[in-house]
C-alpha cells in the first residue's frame, strides 16, 4: 500500500506541494495527471525516498519513508522518465546487479522472462550507453520488476516506447496489479490512464483536485446524465482550457 498523509513539499520558495493525502491499495493503479508543474514528479520522488518531505507522512507497504528509508527502498520500484543507467554495463549486467543487491531467488529465470517481454533478449550484451531511449526505458522497468516490488512508481513510464513496448507495459502493469503490487503512473496521456488506471488523482499546483476512481472523476463532470470522457472532466477541473474545436 501507498499513502500519503498531509504531503508538503518545497523547494526554496516553490511549493510543489500542498498537502496531498492519498492512498493506493494493493491491486489498484492511481493515475497522476495534473498540468506541468503541477506536483507529479516531485510525489513520486518524495515517494521513493529520493527527495525528502517539507511535512506530512509518507508510507510504502505500512512503513514511514523517512525514518525506514532502506526497507522502503527494498519495496519500491521508481522508474522515472529519464532512467539512470550504467553506461559501462550491458543490459545483462544491469540485472545481475538488482538481482545481487535485492537478494531475488531464481534470478535468471525472471530475467530471461522479463528480457523476452520487453524484447531485450538481443541486446544482453550491449551497454547501457549503446541502447537508444526507448530501450533505456524498457531496461529500466525490467530492472524494477525484477525484485517485485509492493509498490511501483512509474513516472511518464511510455517516453519513447514503441506500439508493442507500450502494449507490453500496460499488460505487466495490469499483470503486476492484479498479483497485489499498488501502482502509481505519471502521465499527461489521458487515453492511456484510462485504459490502465483504476483510479486518477488530478493534481493542480500541488494541490488535489480530485482523487478516486476514474468512473466517479467522469461521473462528477457528466452533462445531461452522459459521464465525460476523461479528457473532459480533467480540463473541467482543471484550469488548462479545451482546446477550441474539441468537444467540451
Ligand atoms: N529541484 C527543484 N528545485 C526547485 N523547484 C523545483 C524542483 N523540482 C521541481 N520544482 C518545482 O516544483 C513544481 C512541481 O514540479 P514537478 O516536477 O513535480 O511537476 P510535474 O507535475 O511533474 O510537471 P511536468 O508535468 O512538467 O513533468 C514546479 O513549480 C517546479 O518548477
Amino acid at each position: 500500500m501507498i499513502r500519503a498523509l498531509d504531503f508538503h513539499k518545497a523547494y526554496d520558495d516553490t511549493i510543489a506541494v500542498a498537502g496531498l493525502s492519498f492512498e493506493v491499495l494493493p491491486g489498484q493503479v492511481l493515475g497522476l495527471v495534473g498540468p506541468n508543474g503541477a506536483g507529479k514528479t516531485t510525489t513520486l520522488r518524495a515517494l521513493s525516498g529520493l527527495i525528502p518531505a517539507t511535512r506530512g507522512r509518507l508510507e510504502v507497504a505500512g512503513l514511514d519513508v523517512e525514518q525506514h528509508p532502506i526497507a522502503v527502498k527494498q519495496q519500491t520500484a521508481y522508474v522515472p522518465d529519464d532512467p539512470q543507467l550504467f553506461d559501462d554495463l550491458t543490459v545483462g549486467q544491469h540485472m545481475d546487479f538488482f538481482a545481487s543487491v535485492y537478494r531475488v531467488a531464481d534470478a535468471e529465470t525472471k530475467t530471461q522472462g522479463l528480457l523476452q517481454t520487453f524484447d531485450l533478449i538481443e541486446k544482453v550484451d550491449q551497454r547501457a550507453s549503446a541502447l537508444s531511449r526507448g530501450m533505456r526505458q524498457k531496461l529500466a522497468v525490467c530492472c524494477a520488476y525484477l525484485y517485485s516490488p509492493a509498490a511501483i512508481l512509474l513516472d511518464e513510464p511510455m517516453t519513447g516506447l514503441d506500439p508493442p513496448g507500450i502494449r507490453n507495459l500496460l499488460e505487466s502493469v495490469r499483470q503486476r496489479a492484479a498479483d497485489g503490487a499498488a501502482i502509481m503512473i505519471s502521465s499527461h496521456l489521458l487515453a492511456m490512464i484510462e485504459s490502465v488506471c483504476t483510479d486518477v488523482l488530478v493534481l493542480e499546483r500541488g494541490r488535489a483536485k480530485f482523487c478516486g476512481s476514474i468512473d466517479a472523476f467522469k461521473a462528477r463532470f457528466e452533462s445531461a446524465g452522459t459521464p465525460a470522457s476523461l479528457e473532459q472532466a480533467f480540463f473541467a477541473a482543471t484550469a488548462c482550457e479545451l482546446p477550441v474545436g474539441a468537444s467540451g
